[in-house]
């Protein structure tokens, strides 16, 4: 402890790591800036000036003044706002009324104008399809693009008169226009607004990914000569300053962010500064942004301007085009020049060596970086200082490279130039990798310190899942055998993994494509699949919709190689695919990823997912065993491993204390508790695990049952349920299956009261609880055929109904008492609803006498008062009763003539044990409370109650019925009993 203690002290006081490498593409190729670990701060108006630009028609004076205001700006930060921009907020507003139209479509709408149809990167973009920094994660935005077409310039152009080569330059296509003229107004909104444009839509993300840097927009520069850049109230525009920190630029109304772009930055012998900026939308709300990028034509070639150069700052640059100089960087295919912002860097195709191609001559050696090569620059190398002046004022690597160009030297030489050339190259690779290194070390040796200055600044916290449960600083220290003091063994392993991988994932190439990407079947295959996947299969994962599955809107975008896993499942129950070459490749396919992701850690839990349900003898058919397989018990090892490491339990556990459990929570505790049981099962599972294995999968069908239309047949049969009971029936028969028998009841009566339901029966909170003595109608409307059949199944249902009540009440009160007592609050409130549904019919409805209802739930009641923590059944256990007895008592009196002769024989008949009943005389007040569940909150009434019986006189109140003595608000809300149900197995979020 004191080594410890000592080691925490000596790390609190070293200096932590304070910058990371970030990684950017530029038209220069990778660009590396050492990026403060600070938390993002908001600039000053020193940084982003506003300007305003009223003068611009104004005098000559008036012009300068507001000319030189711009230049500084630029030259100092870039960026500024401007106001007064005379852009009419009618058109801004139109504009952004129709961006949020045209994003709120369905994905297949969208798709319909998809950029991939386009020639320049017009059109829609989906989310994630972007990854403009290699740093951080993937874009989580949609995009939007259009450009200028001279048909809408609002001052009218001949068309015919525009010369051939501007002609080619023109990049708008008809087709965005085409595929959105369902949106009334759309083009005509957007062109008024700009003729070229971007619209951004950030979707609101607040789940950041706690390994990388979860942005809208990666970090980059703009390609062209400057953006102007409309922003909605949302925030999250960041822009990286001299000092490397981030700096937040945020909304300020009726203003237009203005940003210089590389180009511009060329032109002016970099004295105006394209800089680096990024979105970062963690916020619970969409946000909506729209630039327009200011530029020549990509043809047009510009020089450095004269005024940005002296004798002592000659230019730095030789003429390019904008479209030259991003071609440079990114390849040829396609058309860089079409986008507005740098594409991901394509891998240069392998140089051509002299050896390739011995036909060469023998080339003379010129000393010049590859950059300036590529850009066509003066290359001014310095041997000492191993780099060029361009290339350390833009601090990228500047990579020597002995150029050899033709001509010069002797043939006989071309052996040894192809060595020296080899050499050379060899040496630039090691460098390029030693640097590599570096900048990954270090970020990795950053990532676990990150998370200590970041907590401290919690509100912009980039990592706001990596606040870690810890609660002092000894967590925080460097060194991961330190909490070993203090951790479980998961916490040190799920460090140590973060720190050494820095939550860089193995390279998984195969993994990621989903089967529609690598052509194995159609999009329409795909979606067909996924839904027969739910139909089917979803048990396996107690899931019944996709986005049980993941966060992300889409499952393909999130886990290719879990939308996978889903197909192949699913297949099975395609007859046409089934054994065929195809379902054969989507196999190898599948179990080629699978080996990836195996080796690839950290696993998200969708990575999990997939593993688990390829634990499964996919290639068996209906029938087989799909358990079989070989590697079944190592999968579903390795399954439990891996969530270990991804999940955090503690923050679980604290959420389901505060009733506050998120949907991800939800997520990895239903795959863990999944995978356990599976695990279990190879191992060799008890008979109390199989019994919870089978509740699992009865709550699923349940809940997939509840989801549909119908869920019984007209007899009040449910054939998935009678399938469960087949399967389970060996543990169901079993002595001590009470628990499982009264779930597989409750679950039964939950699909009644619904049918009942569907049938107009009003079985709601309104009803059960009302202190009217509960009659139900017997009219039935037989005046139409249809009204006869309803009646008649609606008969059979309450009858139904009524015996699963009584089985559940009965199984329970059959059960050993330490059993009985050790009972999950949600499943006795199970047994209170059941209580209230036995005693809301009558005899003729429920076909079980009156007597044999009070005798139950005379006991029931008994065993609540004495029962621990039962305060919401105990009111509705009461209520039952009272009911009961009031229909007893006025039945009675009918029968007799109005004359109440309920005896005491009745009584004594119905109580047998009457001395015991336990009924007290004293009041009880039950405390008012509020509780969040699901979201609702659910008033727990107060009620006062008034004795009911006393044990001198039973009879005497028979005669005369006590007023029913719970009172529930009317708003009260009855939870749904299938909330009690499904939350009683792993008895989340209980109820007390
Ligand atoms: O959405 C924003 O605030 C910035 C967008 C941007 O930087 C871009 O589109 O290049
Ligand atoms: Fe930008």
């Amino acid at each position: 402890m004191a080594t410890a203690t000592m080691t925490t002290a000596t790390m609190a006081a070293a200096p932590a790591a304070e910058t990371y490498k970030l990684e950017l593409m530029s038209a220069y190729g990778p660009v590396f800036r050492d990026v403060l670990n600070t938390a993002p701060r908001d600039c000053d108006s020193s940084e982003v000036p506003t300007i305003d630009l009223s003068n611009v028609r104004g005098s000559d004076q008036e012009r300068k003044a507001l000319a030189k205001t711009i230049q500084e700006a630029a030259e100092n930060t870039g960026f500024f706002y401007i106001k007064n921009h005379g852009i009419p907020k009618a058109h801004i507003d139109a504009a952004f009324k129709q961006a949020q139209a045209f994003f709120s479509q369905p994905t297949e709408k969208k798709a319909e104008v998809s950029h991939k149809q386009s020639k320049y990167f017009n059109g829609w973009s989906e989310r994630r399809e972007t990854g403009i920094s290699p740093t951080e994660s993937r874009d989580h935005r949609e995009g939007f693009s259009f450009r200028y077409d001279p048909k809408f310039d609002p001052e009218p152009k001949d068309l015919d008169a525009i010369p051939e080569d501007v002609k080619n330059c023109l990049r708008c296509e008809d087709f965005v226009w085409d595929r959105t003229a369902h949106l009334p107004e759309f083009k005509e909104d957007m062109v008024a607004y700009w003729r070229d444009s971007v619209v951004n839509y950030y979707p609101k993300n607040t789940e950041a990914k706690d390994t990388v840097i979860d942005v809208g927009l990666g970090a980059h520069t703009d390609l062209q000569c400057f953006t102007f850049l409309w922003q909605d109230y949302v925030g999250g525009l960041q822009v990286l300053n001299k000092e490397g920190q981030w700096i937040k630029v945020p909304p300020v109304p009726d203003t237009f962010v203005v940003n210089i772009g590389d180009f511009l930055m060329r032109l002016s012998n970099d004295r105006f500064q394209s800089t680096v900026h990024r979105v970062f939308n963690y916020a619970p709300e969409d946000r909506y942004s729209m630039p327009f990028f200011f530029g020549f034509n990509f043809n047009e070639k510009c020089t450095v301007l004269p005024s940005c150069t002296s004798e002592e700052n000659p230019p730095k640059y030789e003429p390019i085009s904008c479209g030259e100089m991003n071609r440079e960087n990114a390849g040829d295919e396609p058309d860089p020049s079409d986008q507005e912002r740098p594409m991901q860097p394509k891998q240069h195709a392998a140089e051509e060596t002299v050896e390739d191609n011995p036909s060469h001559k023998r080339r003379r050696r010129v000393f010049s970086c590859e950059s300036c090569q590529r850009l066509k620059c003066k290359c001014d190398y310095d041997f000492n200082l191993q780099s060029c002046r361009r290339c350390q004022i833009l601090r990228i690597t500047c990579s020597r490279r002995e150029t050899v160009e033709m001509g010069d030297l002797m043939t006989s030489d071309i052996n040894n130039n192809s060595i020296q050339d080899r050499l050379s190259k060899t040496e630039n690779a090691l460098r390029e990798i030693t640097t590599q290194l570096e900048a990954l070390t270090k970020q990795i040796e950053q990532s676990s310190c990150k998370r200590a200055h970041i907590q401290s600044s919690s509100t912009d916290s980039l990592y706001p899942h990596d606040a870690e449960t810890f609660g002092d600083g000894l967590e925080q220290v460097l060194d991961p055998a330190d909490h070993a003091v203090r951790s479980a063994p998961v916490v040190v392993l799920r460090d140590l993994d973060r720190r050494y991988t820095g939550g860089h994932r193995r390279p998984r190439t195969l993994a990621d494509v989903d089967l529609v990407e690598s052509q194995l079947i159609h999009e329409n295959m795909a979606r067909e699949l996924i839904q027969l996947f739910f139909h089917h299969r979803s048990d396996r994962l107690i899931v019944s919709e996709p986005n049980n599955l993941t966060s992300s809107d889409i499952l393909r975008d999130a886990s290719p190689f879990l939308h996978s896993v889903c197909c192949l499942h699913a297949i099975i129950y395609r007859e046409d695919l089934f054994g065929t070459a195809t379902h054969r490749k989507i196999y190898e396919h599948n179990r080629i990823s699978l080996g990836k992701v195996l080796l690839s850690v950290p696993l998200t839990l969708e990575d999990i997912q997939g593993v688990f349900l390829m634990s499964e003898n996919v290639m068996a058919g209906h029938g087989d065993n799909g358990k079989e397989y070989i590697d079944s018990w190592m999968l579903t090892g390795y399954c439990i491993t891996q969530a270990m490491l991804s999940i955090s339990f503690s923050e679980i556990v604290k959420n389901i204390r505060q009733d506050i459990t998120t949907p991800e929570d939800q997520r990895a505790i239903r795959l863990w508790s999944t995978i356990c049981l599976d695990h279990l099962y190879f191992y060799g599972a008890s008979m109390q695990d199989g019994m919870l294995l089978a509740e699992i999968l009865l709550c699923t069908t349940l809940l997939q049952k509840l989801g549909t239309q119908a869920p019984l047949d007209p007899e009040g049969h449910c054939i998935e349920f009678a399938a469960w009971k087949d399967k389970w029936n060996h543990l169901l028969s079993m002595p001590t299956a009470s628990m499982l028998r009264i779930g597989y009841f409750s679950a039964c009566l939950i699909l009644l009261i619904r049918s009942l339901e569907d049938l107009g029966e009003n079985l709601q909170s309104t009803t059960l609880l009302s202190n009217s003595s509960p009659t139900v109608s017997n009219e039935f409307s037989t005046s139409t055929e249809q009204g006869a059949t309803q009646d008649s199944i609606r008969v059979k249902l309450r009858s139904k109904a009524s015996k699963y009540a009584q089985s559940i009440i009965e199984t329970f009160l059959n059960m050993p008492s330490s059993l009985r007592d050790s009972i999950a609050s949600n499943r006795c409130l199970c047994l209170g609803y059941s209580a209230l549904i036995l005693t809301h019919y009558d005899e003729t409805q429920s076909s079980i006498s009156d007597e044999h209802k009070l005798n139950l739930i005379t006991r029931f009641e008994e065993w609540l008062n004495n029962a621990p923590g039962t305060t919401w059944a105990i009111m509705f256990g009461r209520l039952a009763k009272q009911k009961l007895m009031s229909r007893v008592h006025s039945n009675s009196f009918n029968q007799r003539g109005g004359q109440s002769v309920f005896s005491r024989t009745d009584a004594r008949k119905a109580f047998p044990n009457r001395d015991q009943m336990g009924f007290s005389s004293q009041r009880i007040a039950l405390k008012t409370t509020e509780r969040v569940r699901n979201g609702r909150q659910i008033p727990i009434a107060a009620a006062i109650g008034e004795p009911i019986l006393t044990p001198t006189d039973a009879a005497s109140v028979w005669s005369t019925p006590a007023p029913l003595s719970y009172e529930f608000q009317p708003d009260f809300v009855f939870p749904n009993m299938e909330d009690f149900f499904s939350g009683g197995f792993l008895d989340f979020g209980g109820l007390e």
